[in-house]
């Protein structure tokens, strides 16, 4: 039977994205890369401040999964997100596993110069298709925020360091509304133009459905390629899944997700926890797909670090699964 529906007028073909071969004769393109963003979009986020070893503990955890990609920490100003004022203790105290890369995000020259200075070998610069989000944000306009970006490519660029670049707001803004695909474009072009290896589209406050991801993706992979594209989708209406499929079918191989659903913007009302990785991970390996993470483990880690926050896990995998322990194995 050819696995292909109708949704909204336009045909939507499961085989594109649901392999049929074994897991074992996978190629790239049933292969997709996680960016764990728990320690620092979860963390950054929480009434809790947990000590800097705490974090280092979740991290070294982490990456004993699988995981590739473990964005540890941002180096913005503590005043405005303290949960982030350890961020150079942290990125210093964790163990750097030779295969994961550890970004971290930095909003101007000087967070580059701080993170540069703690080690960092990758960070991610971040703005907005919404000016009303970005001057919450980080102060200044989406147009200003990229200005702030040109220096920060540049220093990167001279000490060998690989630049990410973010969109906020990809299709809803907490302050402005609905928001068109083009001015996302015009934020996705500029980043990738300016040199970002790879941009994720974030849809801050999880308001996204897949028909309003795909009205923002038809237009923005016409402007930049799916390889290059990542997908970070917040849970606020329990849309993440569903939305990060629809990326799947347009060729995105790359989903931010956060241990344990763990998560938000300080500068975003109403935002709720990234899609929980274990979900993300099992929705992935039941599809045929790999990603390199032992899902068992990883439920290991969620539980440690709710066990740490004194909260329930955000992932349905999580509650319904028997059998890990929150203690290292
Ligand atoms: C960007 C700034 C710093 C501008 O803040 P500002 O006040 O406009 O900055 P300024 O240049 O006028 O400087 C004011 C003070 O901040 C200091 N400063 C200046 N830069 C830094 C820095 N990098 N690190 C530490 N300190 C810094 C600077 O040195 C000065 O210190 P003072 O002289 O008053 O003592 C501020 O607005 C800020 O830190 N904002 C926090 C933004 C943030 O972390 N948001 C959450 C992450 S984004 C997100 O979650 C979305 C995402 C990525 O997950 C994707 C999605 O879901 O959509």
């Amino acid at each position: 039977m050819h696995a292909a529906r109708y949704v909204a007028g336009r045909c939507l073909n499961l085989t594109s994205i649901v392999p049929r071969r074994t897991a074992s004769s996978l190629n790239d393109n049933y292969s997709v890369r996680i960016v764990e963003v728990g320690p620092r979009d979860g963390l950054q986020n929480e009434q809790k401040l947990l000590p800097a070893e705490v974090k280092i503990e979740l991290i070294d955890r982490l990456s004993e999964t699988g995981l590739r990609s473990i964005e540890a920490t941002s180096f913005v100003s503590a005043k405005w997100v303290p949960q982030m004022g350890d961020n150079a203790a942290v990125l210093r105290g964790i163990r750097k596993v030779p295969g994961i890369s550890y970004p971290v995000l930095t909003p101007n020259l000087k967070g580059f110069e701080s993170a540069l200075a703690a080690g960092a070998e990758e960070v991610a610069v971040f703005g907005a298709a919404s000016d009303a989000f970005s001057l919450k944000n980080v102060n200044c306009t989406a147009s200003e925020a990229i200005d702030r970006f040109g220096p920060v490519l540049a220093a990167a660029k001279q000490h060998g360091v690989r630049v990410r670049g973010y969109v906020s707001t990809i299709v809803g803004c907490p302050y402005q509304g609905a928001i068109a695909p083009s001015a996302v474009v015009k934020v996705v072009e500029a980043l990738h133009d300016m040199g970002c290896y790879e941009i994720s589209l974030g849809d801050t406050i999880g308001v996204g459905t897949p028909g309003t991801m795909r009205k923002m993706l038809d237009e923005v992979t016409r402007a930049v390629p799916a390889q290059q594209l990542a997908v970070h989708c917040h849970d606020t209406y329990g849309q993440a899944l569903p939305n990060i499929l629809t990326s799947l079918e347009y060729g995105i191989r790359v989903v931010d997700a956060s241990v344990s659903g763990l998560g938000g913007c300080p500068y975003a009302r109403g935002a709720s926890g990234n899609a929980a990785t274990e979900d993300v991970i099992y929705m992935l390996h039941g599809m045929g797909m790999s990603t390199g993470v032992d899902l068992e483990k990883l439920i290991g880690v969620g539980r440690y670090i709710c066990e740490e926050l004194g909260k329930p896990s955000e992932s349905k995998v999580n509650r319904a699964w028997k059998g890990a322990s929150a203690k290292k194995s």
